[in-house]
């Protein structure tokens, strides 16, 4: 992947557009997502070890919002269930392109990878085949937030006995105290991988209409109302966590 550094908020915009999955993002979306998401290798790295424990014989593993694959080719290097086979979706078409050459040049570095298509398309309006594992790697807080229960009942719908959905997302917290000491300390986590207070401020401003985190709670509650039995954190740093929710 690109190695590229992010610099896209590093120098000062009359006006901050809202964030976009463009071309310029896409370029250096790998050093982004490192130096932003505290925790981000380790998620990555253990879904595809918590994707191997769900897997099915002959069932869909999707990765929704897949950006440049990362997920995806955790999933297909972790799994070895019979016959099966990664979807990963994204709508950028930026993300796509790039995520197709990417894991192209995957299938030449490993052996017995799971075979994998990747789909440009707008994940609200999927037709689900019947699924195992259901990534969604911090995509549900780009979804608009009154599609979101929808979009989590359709998943369900899809996901065999045995399954799971994997939900990582950026957090907000109810409790004032938290919410400030946590969002302080990622200020903190983003300052110690070299991003100016200028860079921290642009980009806030440039997702705070696009992003739109919940917090624990809701998660929770609108996992049990779109069917999920059982809601199971397995990974939080600082602001950011992953969930394990059952059929
Ligand atoms: N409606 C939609 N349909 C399809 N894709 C969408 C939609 N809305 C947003 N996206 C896509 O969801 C991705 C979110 S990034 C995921 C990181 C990746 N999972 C990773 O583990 O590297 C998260 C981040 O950058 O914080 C982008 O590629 C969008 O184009
Ligand atoms: O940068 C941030 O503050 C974030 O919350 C995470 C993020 C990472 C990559 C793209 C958009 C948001």
């Amino acid at each position: 992947m690109s190695k590229e550094p992010d610099r896209i908020f590093a120098q000062p915009l009359a006006q901050v557009p809202d964030f976009a999955f463009n071309e310029d993002v896409v370029r250096v979306f790998p050093d982004m997502i490192k130096r932003s998401v505290p925790g981000y290798p380790t998620i990555v790295e253990n879904l595809g070890v918590l994707a191997a424990q769900f897997a099915q014989p002959n069932s869909v593993l999707y990765d929704l919002g897949s950006s440049l694959g990362a997920v995806t080719q955790a999933l297909r290097r972790h799994v070895r269930t019979e016959g099966c086979q990664v979807i990963a979706v994204d709508n950028s078409s930026a993300m796509v392109e790039r995520c197709r050459e990417y894991l192209n040049a995957q299938n030449s570095m490993y052996q017995e990878l799971l075979p994998v298509k990747v789909v440009e398309g707008d994940i609200l309006a999927l037709a689900f085949k019947p699924a195992s594992v259901v990534a969604l790697n911090f995509t549900l807080q780009f979804i608009a937030p009154e599609q979101r229960l929808a979009l989590l009942s359709r998943i369900r719908q899809s996901l065999l006995p045995g399954g799971a959905l994997i939900l990582s997302e950026k957090l907000r917290f109810s409790d004032d105290e938290e919410h400030t000491l946590l969002t302080d300390l990622h200020i903190a986590f983003k300052r110690a991988n070299g991003y100016s207070d200028l860079e921290i401020a642009q980009k806030r401003s440039a997702i705070e209409n696009v992003m739109k985190p919940d917090s624990l709670e809701e998660h929770r509650e609108r996992l049990l109302a779109a069917g999920f039995s059982k809601v199971v954190p397995w990974f939080q740093c600082l602001n950011f966590a992953s969930l394990i929710a059952l059929p």
